[in-house]
């Protein structure tokens, strides 16, 4: 419909037409009833959470019963088509699978930035020794303390004097500080030098010691150790199990490894 209200959300050209060319106070009134609008405005989650589960203490366990869901832009298109996957308190579990099978999908629902379309879901202070304590843990305390003034060295706007594996050990530790129960690993070593990725392993394997963790990986190598691969592919899963029982299981993990092991051993 061709209202005012539709032309300003939609921003269509007569919205531009409009604001060219009405008085100042009628724009004004338009525009701040557009924010009150916006200001008021209850997101759909919200709604769903009075009566969904509201999740009063983390204890860190995740569970999917049969979700679908598409993206509120991508209708016709289903993202996920009934997923079925647990994951205990303390579990270490990986999601692999092709590139767009719905891998980061599962954590943007975890974290709630969107309503599952079917299916559901589960529902201080810091001291200076807080601090050092999860920066030991994330491998970047030495680092810290080699550095001209210790913790209080100016690293640049988001960290732009820190090299890639110094910015992931940091971002490791920001999270560690809030002693979350569950963490959601997507991609965290994909952009580093084998180096790097080894120092950054090191750190988030000693980081989900006793948490629930759910990372996402495409170089194998890293979540081998898992106590459940789920395998995607086409929005659903596959095959799951540990590392060995899917080798023995032959089917597409054992394919996806294979093909790694060949670029691997070609570069
Ligand atoms: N915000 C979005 N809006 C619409 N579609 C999206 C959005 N984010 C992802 N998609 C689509 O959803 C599908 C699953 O994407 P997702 O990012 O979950 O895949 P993935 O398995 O994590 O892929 P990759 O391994 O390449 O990171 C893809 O087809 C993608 O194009």
């Amino acid at each position: 419909m061709f209202t005012v209200y539709n032309a300003i959300v939609m921003g269509s050209a007569f919205t531009g037409y409009f604001f060219a060319y009405a008085p100042d106070t009628v724009k004004a009134k338009f525009a701040s009833n557009y924010i009150m609008s916006l200001l008021e405005r209850v997101p759909n989650i919200d709604i769903w959470c009075q009566d969904g589960e509201k999740i009063k203490t983390i204890k860190g366990h995740i569970k999917f019963s049969s979700v679908h869901f598409h993206y509120p832009t991508r209708f016709n298109i289903p993202v996920l088509q009934g997923i079925n996957l647990e994951v205990k308190p303390g579990q270490y579990v990986a999601l692999v699978g092709p590139s767009g099978c719905g891998k980061s999908t599962i954590i943007g629902l975890i974290e709630r930035f969107y309503q599952v379309t079917n299916g559901c879901l589960p529902g201080q202070n810091i001291t200076q020794n807080d601090l050092e304590k999860v920066c030991q843990e994330a491998n970047i305390h030495e680092f810290i303390v080699g550095l001209p003034n210790s913790y209080d060295t100016f690293v640049g706007g988001k960290g732009i004097q820190l090299s890639g594996g110094q910015k992931q050990r940091i971002a490791i530790a920001r999270a560690l500080i809030r002693n979350p129960k569950i963490l959601l690993l997507d991609e965290a070593t994909s952009a580093l030098d084998s180096e790097s990725e080894k120092v950054v392993q090191k750190a988030l394997d000693a980081a989900a010691h006793g948490r629930t963790t759910l990372a996402i990986a495409h170089r194998l190598s890293t979540i081998q150790h898992a106590d459940i691969i789920f395998v995607m592919k086409d929005g659903k899963v596959h095959e799951q199990g540990t590392h060995q029982e899917l080798l023995e299981l032959q089917g597409i993990y054992y394919m996806m490894i294979q093909r790694q092991h060949l670029g691997e051993s070609n570069l």
